[in-house]
């Protein structure tokens, strides 16, 4: 039975889904790193929010595991290519908390139009100050969004609600998309220089990081007021305060900071300055779809092999899972037999489809050829690492869909680029399960990869097979099948043969001096 360990504090539905699926699971928030690392080990799958770092350290302690979850939207708490270089899925919920981060930035909005948590505090305190607080409507202002993904669609949403007029600055938000939200689309500097409020909602990369720079602040309109509900770091939090102080900027609401937890801050205790502890999921709606979508998923790839909302891998539904895995096992043998064999001299590799194989999602069988190949360079890699470890040793990966039926009703085709051409090998299954290679460098031949198998090429003539078997016999090696295969008669053959044990490079030398044997080599599949 698979076993989770819930790491941050999470809603009790994700560990009610997790046993109602048959998965195990522990529920420790608030360990530090070193008490992570010490338990790590014995878990299958890790469910996380924002607070658990998943560092090299902790993925390198964790030896079983095959999958992060992050109930909650961003991961970059988590080293996804440190996860994926160890094979393990990196999933998150992105739609779960959206709404409800939306609704924390139009509340921190209207807390900074009028003044809200400073009214609050000063009003307690029992100053009635009646003549200080004079806030700005909403109505007719310009809302820039930085960002208008998920999150800040919604945002725009509310907001046109309110009338305000909200312009959006998103290189990736088309024209049409624009249209449809009623939005205006500009660039960054136009954004600045028009708002009224700005809110931004971009996840922190190397083009969004200090987006709100000092020089950028400077372009802002006098008397701007910004929100940031998406990640610190967006925002140069020094230029910021001193913008505060000197009046430009009339207000900043932030969720997020630079360092979380935010215990020390230069913004805390500025005039105009509005703070919240990262709440932006923090309802109970949000934090009840989160908790349960995260445990369906993670339950879902470790009991069915299903793969959702993944950051690191293809998709592939649960109904998908079950029709793919054969395909997967088959793409994973050719790729194994062309890995054995060629190895080092393979430059690029071209993945094939055709007949009912060309309607399913390629990406996985891609990723399973991959895998095959691969394992002769890395014992730990699997569809997850794979086609990075492909990219990392600069492999050229192209895949090929034809919908025609050839001679097969389904067939995979894996073709690798070598100092010497092309060479192939395909595959299809029988009764639609039973992986069978089908074609080997070109000549028929009809067999099941599994176990150990030595493959030779000879030159197709009488007595070989005989002398083969003596070979054989007298290492005390069982047979267990044979296939042949020749290009034509008395021209290059084949054979592939799976035995019961072991052959050693004793036994290969043997066949390898047999008269006519061109070519050698000991095989392992599976496992
Ligand atoms: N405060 C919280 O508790 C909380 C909760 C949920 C999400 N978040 C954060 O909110 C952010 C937005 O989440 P989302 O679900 O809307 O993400 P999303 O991926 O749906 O949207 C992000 C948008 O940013 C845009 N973008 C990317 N690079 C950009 C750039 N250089 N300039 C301008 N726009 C750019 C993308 O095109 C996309 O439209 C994320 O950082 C997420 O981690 C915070
Ligand atoms: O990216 C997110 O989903 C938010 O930052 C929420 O983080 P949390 O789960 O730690 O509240």
């Amino acid at each position: 039975m698979p076993k989770v360990l819930i790491s941050d504090q999470m809603d009790p539905k994700a560990a009610e889904i997790f046993r109602a699926n048959g998965v195990e699971v522990d529920e420790k928030p608030g360990l530090t790193k070193e008490e992570l690392k010490a338990i790590i080990g014995q878990y299958d799958g890790l469910a996380i929010r924002s607070a658990t770092k998943v560092t090299p350290d902790v993925l390198e302690a964790a030896t079983n595991l095959k999958v992060v979850g992050r109930a909650g939207i961003g991961v970059d708490n988590v080293d996804i290519p440190a996860a994926s270089a160890k094979g393990v899925v990196v999933m998150n919920t992105p739609f779960g908390n959206s709404i409800t981060t939306a609704e924390h930035a139009i509340a921190l909005m209207f807390a900074l139009a009028r003044e809200l948590p400073q009214a609050d505090a000063s009003t307690q305190a029992g100053k009635w100050e009646k003549n200080r607080f004079m806030g700005v409507e909403l109505t007719s202002k310009t809302l820039g969004l930085i960002g208008a993904g998920n999150i800040g669609s919604i945002v725009a949403d509310r907001a046109l609600g309110l009338k305000m007029k909200v312009v959006a600055f998103d290189p990736f938000l088309t024209p049409e998309r624009a249209v449809d939200l009623g939005i205006e689309k500009v660039e960054l500097d136009q954004l600045l220089a028009r708002a009224d409020f700005i809110t931004l909602h971009t996840p922190l990369t190397d083009q969004t990081r200090n987006i709100l720079s000092r020089e950028n602040l400077a372009k802002t309109k006098k008397g701007v007021r910004i929100i940031n509900c998406a990640r610190g770091g967006l925002i140069d939090e020094a230029a910021l305060k001193d913008m505060l102080e000197s009046g430009h900027v009339a207000g900043a609401a932030l969720d997020v900071f630079v360092e979380e937890p935010a215990k020390q801050n230069p913004l805390f205790g500025t005039s105009g300055f509005v703070a919240t502890p990262h709440l932006g999921a923090s309802t109970t709606e949000a934090q009840v779809n989160v908790a349960i979508q995260v445990a369906e998923q993670m339950s879902d790839y470790l009991m069915r092999g299903g793969v959702t909302n993944a950051l690191n891998m293809p998709s592939l539904s649960a109904e998908e899972a079950p029709k793919l895995r054969p395909y997967m096992e088959l793409a994973q043998e050719l790729g194994s037999l062309v890995g054995q064999l060629e190895g080092e001299r393979i430059t690029g590799v071209s993945i094939e489809v055709e007949g009912a194989a060309a309607s399913l999602n390629q990406k996985p069988v891609t990723g399973a050829v991959l895998a095959g190949l691969m394992r002769v360079y890395s014992q730990t890699v699997n569809m997850v690492n794979a086609p990075f470890l492909a990219k990392e040793r600069g492999l050229d990966v192209r895949e090929v869909r034809h919908d025609r039926e050839g001679d097969y009703h389904t067939l995979v085709r894996v073709a690798v680029a070598t100092p010497d051409g092309e060479r192939s090998v395909a595959g299809t299954l029988f009764g639609n399960a039973a992986p069978r290679l089908v074609e080997m460098f070109g000549i028929k031949v009809e067999a099941e990869l599994k176990g150990e198998m030595i493959y030779i090429v000879n030159e197709d003539a009488p007595g070989f097979i005989g002398r083969l078997g003596t070979v054989l016999g007298q290492a005390g090696i069982n047979i267990g099948t044979f296939h042949l295969g020749r290009r034509a008669a008395k021209g290059e053959a084949l054979a592939l043969v799976s035995v019961d044990g072991h052959v050693g490079a004793d036994v290969i030398g043997q066949i390898k001096a047999i008269a006519g044997v061109r070519r050698v080599k000991a095989l392992r599949f599976g496992g």
